[in-house]
């Protein structure tokens, strides 16, 4: 009997899409889990445990090796830069991370980017050779530009209402997001067949949907 793989499962936006891509994969996961308050959750008839954490959690939980697998967003894998393998692109929880901000914008001597990925904005800004102050927020991001906190934002656009909403314009795209699926560097040695057999799964799944 092969051991019990754990997963690191992002609580909110990704789960419902990436539990249904489970279900499609074959995986039943049982619909109660969509619901519950539980923290860890045994999935005996599965050989697998999920672990609900907060989704810039998951790559921790992967890398320190808490959980074998794990499911998050490319934003947060690009911003977390954790010592994790990433599987596959399960295509699931699509949107953007672009530079946002007053159709009016002007570069300025000082300007500033209000964002809740400091380490993804300083980058592309470096890259781009502009020089500007990075300020962390953790939500609401779209205010920073509105009350003059800052010039611009690094932020996740999806269907753009929030920006209509706020008379924000999409300046840049920087990367595409979807959701992907990570191991833990041992766990993908030790439990390789279990992990190769998932992500065979998984793939089957997705190809199926498009
Ligand atoms: N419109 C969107 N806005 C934000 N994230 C999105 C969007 N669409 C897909 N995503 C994906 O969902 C993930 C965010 O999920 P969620 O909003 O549940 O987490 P969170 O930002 O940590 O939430 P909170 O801090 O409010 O609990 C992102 O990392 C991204 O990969
Ligand atoms: O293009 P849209 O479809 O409007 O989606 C994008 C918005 O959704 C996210 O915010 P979220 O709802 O996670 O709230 P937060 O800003 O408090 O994190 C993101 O930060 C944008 O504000």
């Amino acid at each position: 009997m092969a051991e019990t793989l754990k997963v690191a499962m992002p609580k909110g936006r990704i789960y419902k899409k990436a539990a249904n891509l489970f279900r499609a994969a074959g995986l039943p996961i049982p619909t109660e889990v969509d619901e519950t308050r539980k923290l860890v959750i045994e999935l005996p008839e599965l050989n697998m445990e999920f672990i609900l954490a907060k989704p810039v959690d998951v790559p921790t939980y992967v890398e320190y090796g808490a959980a074998d697998i794990g499911i998050v967003g490319k934003d947060v894998l690009m911003e977390e830069n954790r010592d994790v393998y990433e599987l596959l692109d399960l295509g699931i929880a699509k949107c953007r991370m672009s530079v946002i901000g007053l159709p009016n914008w002007q570069p300025g001597i000082q300007q500033r980017v209000a964002t809740k990925y400091p380490n993804v904005a300083s980058q592309y800004f470096r890259e781009q050779g502009q020089q500007v102050e990075v300020i962390k927020l953790n939500g609401s991001i779209e205010l920073a530009p509105l009350i003059g906190l800052a010039d611009r934002i690094v932020d996740m656009v999806e269907t753009g209402q929030t920006l209509k909403e706020n008379g924000l314009v999409e300046m840049n795209e920087i990367f595409e997001i979807t959701s992907r699926l990570i191991a833990n560097r041992v766990s993908y040695r030790m439990k390789n067949a279990q992990i190769q057999s998932l992500c065979d799964r998984l793939q089957q799944a997705i190809a199926a949907e498009v």
